[in-house]
Formats: C-alpha cells, sequence, structure tokens
C-alpha cells in the first residue's frame, strides 16, 4: 500500500478517458485513492470496464483494478474531493460547465489540458475562474510527461501550479509517489503558457527533422524556441523561472525530441511532404498545436512580441508557406544580438 493511503485517500474524479486522463486516472489509482475516470464515449467507457484496458488510446496497459471507469458524469462527480479536468483545450470551458453543477462544495478542481481557448487567446485558468467562481480551489498539472510512459510507470517529473500554495500541495500529494516526482509552484500563468508553446515548437523541430535538416538545427530551434516562450511570458507578466522548469524547457525538450510526441509528429509528417489533413489523420489523436498556433499568434500581436518560429509554424499549418518557405523566411531574417533585451527579471 502506497505512503499516499497512509497519509489520507482521496475520492478523485478524473474527466477524459484519452491517452492523458487513463494515465493520470492509473496512476492516482495506484497510489490507493479511490479513483473513477469519467468518458463521454459510453462504449469505450465500457470496453475499459470490462478488459481492463484502454484499447483506443493506450492499447496493451492493464489498468488498475481499483479503478473505476463510467460514461455517468454525476455519478463520477458524487462525492468527489478533487476533480482532474483531463480533455483537449478545445473542450475545457464546455467540460467545466459540464461538471459545475454536480461539483462537491469543497472539491478543488485542476486540469492537464494544454492550450488556450479557442477564438479568444484566453488562459485555462481564466476560463476555469470564471465558469466555476474565483473561490474554487484551482491548479494546473503540467511538465514533460508522456502518457504512455507515466502508464506504464516510468519515471517522471511534473509540477503543480495554483495560487493557493495549499491547493498546489494537495494535487501534487496525490499524484506524487514512487515513480512521479510533482513539484508545486504558483504561478499558473507561466505554467499554461510552457505547456501550450512547447506544442507549436515541437512543430517546428519535426518539420526540421522531417527535411532532414540535421541536429545543429534542431537544437538551434529549440533554444530560440524557449527564447520565444520567454518573451511572450515576460510580456504576459509570468516568471521567467517557471519557463526555465519542468512547465517550459522540460516539456520543450521532451516534445520537440521525443517521436511520442503527437505534434512533433506532425511536424515529421509535414517536413516530409504530408498535407496536413493526412497527418492529423494518422495520428488519430488530440493534436494541440493547430488550435494553439492561432492563440499564440493572438497574444504575440495583442503584446507586439515577434515570434518568428511560432509565426512560420502558424503560416506552415494555414498552408500560407511551405515548411520549406518557413524555413526561408527564419534564414533571412536580419542577422542580430542573441539577447537584443532582457529576458530576465
Ligand atoms: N497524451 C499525453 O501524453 C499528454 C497530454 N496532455 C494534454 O492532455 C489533454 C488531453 O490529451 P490526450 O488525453 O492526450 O488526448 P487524446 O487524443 O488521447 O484523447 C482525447 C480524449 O478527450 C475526449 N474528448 C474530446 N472532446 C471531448 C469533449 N467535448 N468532452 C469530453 N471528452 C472529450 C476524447 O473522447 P473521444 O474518444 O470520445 O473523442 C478522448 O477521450 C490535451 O490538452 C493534451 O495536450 C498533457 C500531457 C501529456
Ligand atoms: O504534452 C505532452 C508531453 O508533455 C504530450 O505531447 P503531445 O501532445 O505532442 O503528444
Amino acid at each position: 500500500m502506497s505512503h499516499l493511503v497512509e497519509s489520507g485517500a482521496q475520492r478523485v474524479a478524473v474527466l477524459g478517458a484519452g491517452s492523458w486522463g487513463t494515465a493520470l486516472a492509473a496512476l492516482v489509482a495506484r497510489h490507493g485513492h479511490d479513483t473513477v475516470l469519467w468518458g463521454r464515449d459510453v462504449d469505450a467507457i465500457a470496453g475499459i470496464e470490462h478488459d481492463r484496458q484502454n484499447a483506443r488510446y493506450l492499447p496493451g496497459i492493464t489498468l488498475p483494478e481499483n479503478l473505476r471507469a463510467t460514461g455517468d458524469l454525476a455519478g463520477a462527480m458524487k462525492d468527489a474531493e478533487l476533480v482532474l479536468v483531463v480533455v483537449p483545450s478545445h473542450a475545457f470551458a464546455d467540460t467545466l460547465r459540464l461538471l459545475a453543477p454536480h461539483r462537491p462544495a469543497t472539491a478543488g478542481v485542476a486540469w492537464a489540458s494544454k492550450g488556450f481557448e479557442p477564438g479568444s487567446g484566453r488562459f485555462l485558468h481564466e476560463v476555469a475562474a470564471e465558469v466555476l467562481g474565483a473561490e474554487v480551489p484551482l491548479a494546473v498539472v503540467t511538465g514533460p510527461s508522456f502518457a504512455k510512459e507515466v502508464a506504464i510507470g516510468l519515471p517522471t517529473a511534473l509540477t503543480v501550479h495554483s495560487a493557493s500554495d495549499r491547493f498546489a500541495k494537495c494535487v501534487a500529494d496525490v499524484l506524487h509517489g514512487p515513480s512521479f516526482r510533482a513539484y508545486t509552484g504558483d504561478d499558473m500563468l507561466g505554467a499554461e503558457l510552457g505547456g501550450a508553446m512547447k506544442n507549436v515548437l515541437a512543430v517546428a523541430t519535426g518539420v526540421a527533422d522531417g527535411m532532414e535538416l540535421g541536429l545543429n538545427a534542431r537544437a538551434g530551434l529549440i533554444t530560440r524556441g524557449l527564447n520565444e516562450m520567454l518573451r511572450l511570458n515576460r510580456a504576459l507578466g509570468g516568471r521567467p523561472e517557471t519557463v526555465m522548469g519542468l512547465a517550459g524547457l522540460g516539456d520543450l525538450v521532451l516534445t520537440c525530441t521525443g517521436d511520442l510526441s503527437r505534434n512533433r509528429r506532425l511536424g515529421l509528417a509535414l517536413g516530409r511532404g504530408q498535407s496536413i489533413e493526412d497527418a492529423i489523420r494518422d495520428i488519430g489523436q488530440v493534436v494541440e498545436s493547430v488550435q494553439t498556433a492561432d492563440e499564440v499568434m493572438r497574444l504575440a500581436r495583442r503584446h507586439e512580441v515577434e515570434l518568428p518560429i511560432a509565426e512560420a509554424v502558424f503560416a506552415v499549418l494555414h498552408g500560407d508557406l511551405t515548411p520549406a518557405q518557413g524555413l526561408r523566411q527564419l534564414m533571412a531574417r536580419e542577422q542580430k544580438a542573441e539577447y537584443p533585451g532582457p529576458l530576465f527579471g
């Protein structure tokens, strides 16, 4: 029995039965918490309950016996002490509206979705505060973490940011375990910005690798991509150390270099000449960068921050530039100082 059970098992409702929701629910259940996984596809949920695996999103990985799956949202929320939302960012606001009437008064809400509200550039913590009310404890769970690796118990470190230190610690305690380190912080904006932006930058490195541009190009894109993250983060008021940590640099390195990344795989496919439609169909799971590129560029324009790599990805995703034209555009930029202005402080 885990140390967490000794310190107090919680009833946890995980909403969203894709790869990450299933992996996090399995992690939390293995830590001895009373865990229920809710998904909207009742047939898929019945399959998870019956087969003890999520055949579509995490095939071949046996789920713990104490993990329950249900298609009944009200039932999943009943007596929940912690709600963990793990749907794609485009479904985030709707899922919060659905859960709100069923949320027990004392249950805090955390999410592991990465992205922005489509069409507005709003951060998910802004959406959550509006839909649920600012008095509800809120937290974002983010960092370098491929679902498959967490599901099979490989060592992972991520971070939980909340305006409430107490709630961040509470969520981190539920996630933390023998092969999972959960850190805490209080910079929701910086943490969400890192988790969202790295998906766009992963497309850039994927494109470069798909075009076989070499390891120098990949390292250059990661480093200059980090610089773009820091610039936008600074303009928006996030803390630089958040971007230099697990939520930014950590996830950027993972997603730009690891072939488990769907956003990197989209870039690889585009760089090899595949169409965006075919690439997304073949990946068959959420590819957040497609919408996130729009919202990153919306924020960049609003705050007058120059983001050449993100802008090139945006143009390639919209079919306005081919990958080769995007590369030429980046290489043709004027020569300049590596750090024309301050990034920190
Ligand atoms: N996979 C990973 O390694 C990681 C993912 N994340 C983030 O987690 C979020 C979820 O991603 P992930 O689980 O990987 O995505 P997947 O593509 O694996 O699964 C998406 C899940 O969300 C469900 N879904 C889609 N729309 C809705 C909706 N409107 N209401 C309820 N459920 C919905 C899908 O249901 P259906 O099958 O019925 O379409 C499916 O179960 C994303 O923001 C992603 O960036 C973060 C860290 C790691
Ligand atoms: O967020 C992730 C790893 O931290 C998963 O990345 P992808 O969505 O690109 O697969």
